[in-house]
């Protein structure tokens, strides 16, 4: 059932719910090899976006694939695609193991791949206890048993991570960066960043249903950086002299300078070589979940060096994420 590729592409996905823009030009392709997160601010348009790429909402233009076609198109889409889009709809007086009976009845999936899906996530023990007991993890689990059924090469996972404690969120680690260390491909969104930040290896970015970061996590980390915040008796001077220095310069609106990439003591290096008085200094540090804060909330002028392109869409140009490329593990 697996053509080799695991890639889901999505061009120029527009959704919008009456005067609601969902999904706002939305591209980005997800590699096999890696596990990708969609991460966004909650109402972003991720629930909408992957509802599209597995064919359960139209777009109202673009387009959405897997393996090059979409969705509907797929030949056995059970045995090319998992997902878990709501870990709630299950039947509180069925087992797990019946649960699963009955949905591989309905994708023609052989009973005997329910045993090994149960096991796969950990719930091999539970298999014949009714699902109405089972906590909120357990229910993650056996929605990704369901995911799994079909052998997929594809997952495709809405919130996962959503109620998890901390052991299951590393169970769930675990899992994924093993089943995406075999080739295959792993899509999961969450609107917490530090819930997902260990998981992936990649990040596509959106707010407002827009795309505003696609590329390695680590890349972002990069990207962290301090920044000396001072106040000046001649910011104009300031800012030419630290400028000069190579050092990018924002204007935030209390009327102080944030100085990227320096600490207070070159600033004030700089301040008394350029005769410039400081009347208050406070080193700054910006971490990658203030990256995130700023990316989806329009405020990312203060990170010069990595300002979006035109398209609004933070990659790197040529780098691993683009259409056509060999994956990024
Ligand atoms: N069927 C619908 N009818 C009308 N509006 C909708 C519909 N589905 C989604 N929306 C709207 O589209 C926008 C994006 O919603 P979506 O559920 O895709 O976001 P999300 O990023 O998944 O949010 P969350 O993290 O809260 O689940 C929201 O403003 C939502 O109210």
């Amino acid at each position: 059932m697996h053509d080799g590729s695991g890639r889901i592409h999505v061009q120029g996905l527009n959704k919008t719910f009456g005067p609601v823009h969902a999904v706002q030009d939305l591209s980005f392709t997800v590699q096999p090899g890696a596990v990708t997160g969609f991460l966004g601010p909650n109402g972003a348009g991720k629930t909408t976006a992957l509802r599209m790429i597995l064919g359960l909402v139209t777009p109202t233009s673009g387009t959405a694939t897997i393996n090059g076609v979409p969705f509907a198109e797929l030949p056995n889409p059970g045995g090319v695609v998992g997902a878990v889009l709501d870990a709630h709809g299950f039947h509180p007086n069925r087992t797990a193991r019946d649960h699963l009976l009955c949905y591989a009845a309905a994708t023609n999936v052989p009973d005997g791949q329910v045993d090994r899906a149960l096991e796969l996530v950990g719930l091999g023990m539970a298999a014949d206890r009714r699902v109405g007991g089972f906590s909120l993890g357990m229910r993650q689990r056996l929605a990704l048993a369901t995911a799994l059924l079909g052998d997929p090469q594809v997952v495709v996972l809405d919130e996962p991570a959503n109620g998890l404690d901390p052991e299951g969120i590393a169970w769930l680690r675990g899992f994924l960066q093993a089943f995406a260390a075999g080739g295959r491909t792993v899509l999961m969104s969450s609107h917490f960043l530090r819930e997902i930040e260990h998981t992936v290896d990649r990040l596509v970015i959106i707010s407002q249903g827009r795309c505003v970061y696609d590329g390695h996590i680590e890349e972002l980390r990069a990207a962290e950086q301090s920044r000396a915040l001072v106040q000046a008796d001649s910011p104009d001077a300031l800012v030419s002299k630290v400028q000069e220095a190579g050092f990018g310069v924002e204007h935030l609106p209390d009327g102080r300078l944030a100085v990227l990439g320096a600490d207070s003591r070159t600033v004030a290096d700089l301040a008394l070589e350029a005769g410039v008085a400081l009347y208050g200094m406070q080193d700054e540090r910006i971490d990658l979940e203030q990256l995130f804060f700023r990316l989806t909330h329009g405020q990312f002028t203060g990170l010069t060096h990595y300002a979006p392109p035109a398209s609004q869409v933070w990659a790197r140009p040529g780098g691993p994420g683009q259409p056509g490329d060999g994956g990024s593990v």
